[in-house]
C-alpha cells in the first residue's frame, strides 16, 4: 500500500485531506503533537467524517495511523523514509516547526539509501506555503543531503478549500465538514506522474486558483467574522443573517473581485458566479463556525501577503479606494480574544504604540501609507 505522512490532525487535516489521501488508496499516518488525538487513530485505526447538509450523510475514513511528533521522533524518521506523499495542515506559523522533522526523516531515509522520488505539498491558506516549507526544511540539511533531496523530492504549492469548524462531538475524531471542497495542485512541480486522485486537480499556474480562493472565501471570512463579532454574533451563518452584515461582505467580494478579475483577465460572469457560490458556502445553516475561529490569528491575516491588506493595497495602487476592505481591517483592529495570543499581542500593541504603528507594523506599511491612513481614520469610527 502507498504511504503517506500527514502534519497535523486537525479539522482538514482529518476532514479535508486524510479523507482524499485514504481513499485514494494510500495509508495515512498523521503527525500531531496533541497525544490523545494520535492515540485515539491507532486505537481506532479509522475515523468518521460528516457532510453537514439536509441529507446528514456521513463516511468512515479507514487506513489511518498517528505518529506523536515529540516523542517519537525515530518512528517517525521511518514512516518518512517509506512515504511516497507528505502532506501538512497544521497553520503558516508551524510550518516552521515541522520542517525540521520532515529534514530530518529525509536526511534519515538518503543515509539508509531509502530516498525514493516524493511529493511535499503544503496544504495551507497561504501563498506558497509549500515553497516557504521547503525553504525551511532547506536550512536543516547539509549541502550533500540537501542536493540529494532536491533532486528526489517535489515541491508542489496547493490550495485546499474546504470549511471545517471547531469540532464539539463525544467522539475524539468525527469531524463534520461542509459538502464543498477543491484542492488545487501544482503539476510542473510534482516529481514523478500525475496520480489520479478524486477531488484533487492538478494545474500549470496555481497562481490564480491559490489568490482567487484567498481573496473571496479568506476574505469574506475575515469580514464575516471582523463585523460580525463587532454587532454581537456567535457564528458565521448567524451573522449572514444580518443584511447589513451580508451587504459589507458583498461589497468586500466585489472589491476583491476587481482585483482578481483584472490581474488575472477572469471571466467576470464566471468569477460572479464562484463569488455567489462561496456566499451560498457561508449560509450554510448546517454548518455552525465560530467567528472566534474565522477571525483567528489577526496579526497573521493583517500581514503584507494576505487576505485583507494585499487586495487593498494593490487596489490602492490603481488608484482606487478599497472602502470595505478599510472598514474590515478597521474592525480587525477591535479583535479581541483572550484565548488567542495573536489577539492579545495585537491589542498590547496597540495599547502602547497606538493604532497607526501596531497596524503598520503588522502590515509592514510605513506610518504614512494610504492605506495606513485611511485605516486609522475608520478605526476611531468602528464600535469597540
Ligand atoms: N479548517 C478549515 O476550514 C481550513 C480550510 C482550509 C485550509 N485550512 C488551513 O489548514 C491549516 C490548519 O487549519 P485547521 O483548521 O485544521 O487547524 P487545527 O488547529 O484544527 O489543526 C492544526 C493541527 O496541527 C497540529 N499541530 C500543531 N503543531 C504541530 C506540530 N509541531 N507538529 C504536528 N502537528 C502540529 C495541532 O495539534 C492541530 O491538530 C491552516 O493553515 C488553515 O488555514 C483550514
Ligand atoms: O484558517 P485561517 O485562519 O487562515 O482562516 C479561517 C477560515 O477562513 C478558513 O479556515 C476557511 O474555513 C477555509 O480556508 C475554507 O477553505
Amino acid at each position: 500500500m502507498k504511504q503517506a505522512v500527514h502534519f497535523g490532525a486537525g479539522n482538514i487535516g482529518r476532514g479535508f485531506i486524510g479523507a482524499i489521501l485514504s481513499k485514494a488508496g494510500y495509508q495515512v499516518t498523521f503527525v500531531d503533537v496533541n497525544k490523545a488525538v494520535i492515540d485515539e487513530l491507532n486505537e481506532k485505526g479509522s475515523y468518521t467524517v460528516q457532510i453537514a447538509s439536509a441529507e446528514q450523510a456521513s463516511f468512515v475514513v479507514e487506513n489511518v495511523s498517528g505518529i506523536h511528533s515529540s516523542s517519537e521522533h525515530e518512528r517517525l524518521n521511518e514512516t518518512i523514509a517509506k512515504a511516497s506523499l507528505i502532506t501538512a495542515s497544521v497553520g503558516p506559523n508551524i510550518l516552521t516547526h515541522i520542517a525540521k522533522d520532515i529534514a530530518a526523516g529525509l536526511a534519515y531515509a538518503e543515509e539508509q539509501s531509502m530516498l525514493k522520488e516524493l511529493n511535499v505539498v503544503a496544504c495551507e491558506n497561504m501563498i506558497q506555503a509549500t515553497d516557504f516549507l521547503r525553504g525551511e526544511i532547506e536550512g536543516h540539511l547539509n549541502d550533500t543531503i540537501k542536493e540529494r533531496v532536491l533532486s528526489k523530492v517535489g515541491f508542489p504549492n496547493s490550495a485546499v478549500d474546504r470549511i471545517v469548524p471547531i469540532q464539539h462531538h463525544d467522539d475524539l475524531l468525527t469531524v463534520q465538514v461542509e459538502p464543498f471542497f477543491e484542492w488545487v495542485v501544482e503539476e510542473p512541480s510534482w516529481k514523478g506522474s500525475i496520480p489520479n486522485m478524486e477531488g484533487v486537480q492538478f494545474v500549470e499556474d496555481l497562481s490564480p486558483f491559490i489568490e482567487r480562493k484567498l481573496l473571496t472565501v479568506n476574505t469574506g471570512h475575515a469580514a464575516i467574522a471582523y463585523i460580525g463579532l463587532q454587532e454581537g454574533y456567535v457564528t458565521v451563518d448567524r451573522a449572514m443573517e444580518n443584511a447589513a452584515i451580508k451587504e459589507k461582505v458583498e461589497q468586500v467580494l466585489s472589491e476583491t473581485s476587481e482585483f482578481l478579475v483584472g490581474k488575472y483577465e477572469l471571466d467576470p460572469e464566471q468569477h460572479k458566479a464562484y463569488v455567489n457560490k462561496i456566499i451560498s458556502r457561508f449560509e450554510n445553516p448546517y454548518l455552525s463556525d465560530e467567528l472566534s475561529r474565522v477571525g483567528r490569528s489577526p496579526l497573521r491575516k493583517l500581514s503584507a501577503k494576505e487576505r485583507l491588506v494585499y487586495p487593498a493595497r494593490a487596489l490602492m495602487e490603481q488608484g482606487r479606494e478599497p472602502n470595505a476592505l478599510i472598514d474590515t481591517i478597521a474592525a480587525a483592529l477591535h479583535f479581541k480574544n483572550e484565548e488567542d495570543q495573536e489577539a492579545i499581542a495585537l491589542q498590547a500593541a496597540i495599547e502602547e504604540h497606538g493604532v497607526k504603528k501596531a497596524f503598520a507594523d503588522a502590515a509592514d506599511l510605513p506610518e504614512d501609507d494610504v492605506l495606513v491612513v485611511a485605516v486609522v481614520r475608520k478605526y476611531a469610527a468602528a464600535v469597540r
